[in-house]
């Protein structure tokens, strides 16, 4: 089971360092509720396997259905069938190749990834948010973490009211509503300095962000969550690159003040 503890956030405006208050709480890799996933497996295997007329005259029930088994672990669950059409981003060979595995991973994070320089600040009018510490730079195109959280079933990601879910196509969902890393505290801006991708890295399907463009110290982290989020959501976007609430995408971009140059 992935180790947990509680997020410290610190306060602009008090001055001061807090514990938020849990959930969230705060994962190292991403969990599995093995229940969530029986029950899951179960309800789709008796939708496919329930004796319909047509099946049962021809005696044909889905044996691969109703005998698929819930994954046990996460790693289970995110492990990708080897593959000569997808790479590695740690080793660049296809996902067929024997030496690309788990020992991939473990250095592409070890590698890349920034958690520790990162800082939650907050709370502020768009809760809290993910912030470079005081003289931490990114350079544009490093990969900043991966996104983890609690993995749910594909179908569970239309009726959820979780604002921290990402799909990963054919997978399951990372939900980082109630546990996650500091990826779960990144805002939503029309102006984003990162993008999360789908890929892979050792035979495992990763959510990463990556860095846009040069991002200096003391720098709010943020992506474009897209339309499709807010629609979701029943909420506008208030970032800043607009001069009121907006859909990303819709509106035109603030205005420039009086005298500023082009
Ligand atoms: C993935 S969370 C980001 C972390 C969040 N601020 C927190 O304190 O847990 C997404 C939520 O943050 C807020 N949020 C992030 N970006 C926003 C934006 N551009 N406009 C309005 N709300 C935003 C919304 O409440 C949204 O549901």
């Amino acid at each position: 089971m992935a180790k947990t503890s509680q997020f410290k956030a610190y306060d602009l405006r008090r001055k001061k360092l807090h514990t938020i208050s849990s959930p969230p709480v705060k994962l190292t890799q991403s969990r599995l509720e093995r229940g969530e996933w029986a029950a899951a497996t179960k309800a789709s295997a008796s939708a496919t396997t329930r004796p319909s007329k047509v099946t049962k005259k021809r005696g044909r029930f889905s044996k691969k259905a109703a005998t698929k088994k819930p994954p046990q672990r996460a790693a289970d669950l995110m492990r990708c069938a080897a593959s000569d059409e997808i790479e590695c981003l740690h080793c660049n060979k296809p996902g067929d190749d024997q030496t690309c595995g788990v020992s991939c991973y473990r250095e592409f994070k070890k590698q890349h990834f920034v958690g520790k320089q990162i800082d939650i600040r907050g709370p502020g009018p768009m809760g809290y948010g993910a912030y470079t510490k005081p003289g931490v730079s990114i350079e544009n195109g490093q990969y900043l973490d991966e996104y983890i959280g609690d993995l749910r079933p594909l179908k569970s990601y239309e009726s959820s009211s979780s604002l921290y879910c990402f799909v990963i196509p054919q997978t399951c969902v990372v939900d980082a509503e109630k546990a996650g890393n500091w990826t779960r505290f990144v805002n939503s801006s029309c102006k984003p300095n990162v993008k999360p991708w789908a890929d892979f890295v050792g035979k495992r399907h990763v959510i990463v962000f990556q860095a846009l463009k040069d991002i200096g110290p003391e720098e709010e982290i943020v992506f474009d969550y897209g339309k499709a989020y807010f629609e979701k959501a029943g909420f506008e976007c208030a970032c800043d690159a607009h001069d009121r609430r907006h859909l990303p995408g819709q509106n035109e971009p603030k205005a420039k003040k009086a005298g500023s140059r082009r």
